[in-house]
């Protein structure tokens, strides 16, 4: 384990260039007949400029709550409870319907799991890219040139006769491929990735991977890449985000939380990694236990009941991030460097 330099890092920028965006707090509950679920608690993180962060986590621990809280997306009972989402001036978590209409799909983009989410059935691929240009400069001819320059860009072959095709003729991968071209069709700033290769088999998954990496790198946007293939997020993404019962547990450089991983979760979870997994066994192993119900979460630990490390401390004490080192931070006890127990 990392040994622990200090305690609570308010940020993990802090003396790196200015992320993208910037998460403070950010709390959001869902209203339910029977009390509101915590799905967000206290979220603080940041997104990095021209970078791509990998949200991880198993379900229900709240990944996709925070990437549609940051396009503004968020269901009909959910309420941000407190906190801030800063981009460029302007909290996010503020925004008015109208002023995220002009935010959305412009300077934030999404693709989802199934491409079909943001596909029209009934209308061509070209209609629907021309569509998204509407507030784009230049006529019918500049637009339609475009949005054939960007199939080309996510690699569709023959590009200019795909505009006349409808979702249905197209393959899952080619579908995703069509997402993709139009969600950086507008050059955002930020694309969030839900989950986009879920659908799709090994060897498209790794085509569509390497595909993102090459225009992330190619159009210099941030991407949120929210996903529960561990290898996936090491193979793209520079920095990690681990989320458990609606909060961040451990982030930090890709590389260093894979190779040292802080949080006795982040470690469960790639104990837990069929990829990592080599000697022939008839079950997978998991994680004993459940999450805890977020109506109530606990006082302490969220992770205690299922942790194999888990002591006193952590039945009272909810723990703070503590800073392991490096950017990376987790939030467990045993990185306190006044607990002597490592
Ligand atoms: N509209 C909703 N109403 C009530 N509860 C919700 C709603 N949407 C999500 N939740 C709950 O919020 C918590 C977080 O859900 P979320 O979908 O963000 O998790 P996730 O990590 O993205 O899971 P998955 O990987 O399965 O998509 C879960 O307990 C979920 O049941």
């Amino acid at each position: 384990m990392v040994s622990s330099v200090a305690t609570e890092p308010d940020r993990q920028s802090e003396g790196r260039a200015e992320p993208l965006v910037r998460i403070d707090g950010l709390s959001v509950d869902f209203a339910t007949p029977r009390g509101a679920i915590h799905a967000l608690r206290d979220i603080t993180l940041d997104v990095p400029r021209g970078k791509v962060l990998g949200l991880v986590g198993e379900s229900g621990c709240g990944k996709s709550t925070l990437a549609y809280s940051l396009i503004g997306l968020l269901a009909e009972n959910a309420r941000i409870a407190g906190g801030r989402i800063d981009m460029d001036g302007q909290n996010l978590a503020q925004l008015r319907p109208r002023e995220w209409r002009a935010l959305r799909g412009r300077r934030i983009s999404m693709i989802f799991q199934d491409p079909m989410t943001s596909l029209n059935p009934v209308t061509t691929i070209g209609r629907q890219m021309m569509d998204i240009q509407y507030r784009e400069k230049g006529g019918r001819a500049e637009k339609r040139a475009r949005a054939i320059e960007f199939l080309e860009q996510v690699q569709l072959p023959d590009a200019a006769s795909k505009l006349d095709a409808y979702p249905h003729q197209l393959s899952g991968g080619m579908r995703q491929r069509v997402c993709i071209a139009m969600a950086l069709l507008t050059r955002p700033d930020l694309l969030i990735a839900d989950e986009p290769t879920t659908a799709l088999d090994a060897t498209l998954e790794m085509q569509i991977v390497a595909l993102l990496r090459e225009l992330q790198e190619k159009f210099g946007c941030s991407v949120l890449f929210v996903s529960h293939h561990l290898g996936t997020v090491a193979e793209l993404c520079d920095e990690v985000a681990v989320m458990y019962a609606g909060e961040v547990v451990e982030r930090g450089d890709v590389a260093q939380v894979f190779r040292d991983p802080c949080h006795p979760y982040t470690q469960a979870l790639f104990e837990c990694d069929p990829a990592r997994i080599r000697e022939a066994t008839r079950r997978l192993p998991t994680i004993p236990g459940t999450l805890p119900d977020l109506r109530r979460p606990p006082k302490g630990c969220a992770f205690r009941a299922r942790c194999p490390k888990a002591f006193e401390r952590c039945e009272t004490e909810h723990p703070p991030l503590y800073d392991a080192g490096g950017g990376q931070a987790a939030r467990c006890h045993l990185n306190d460097p006044a607990e002597d127990r490592a």
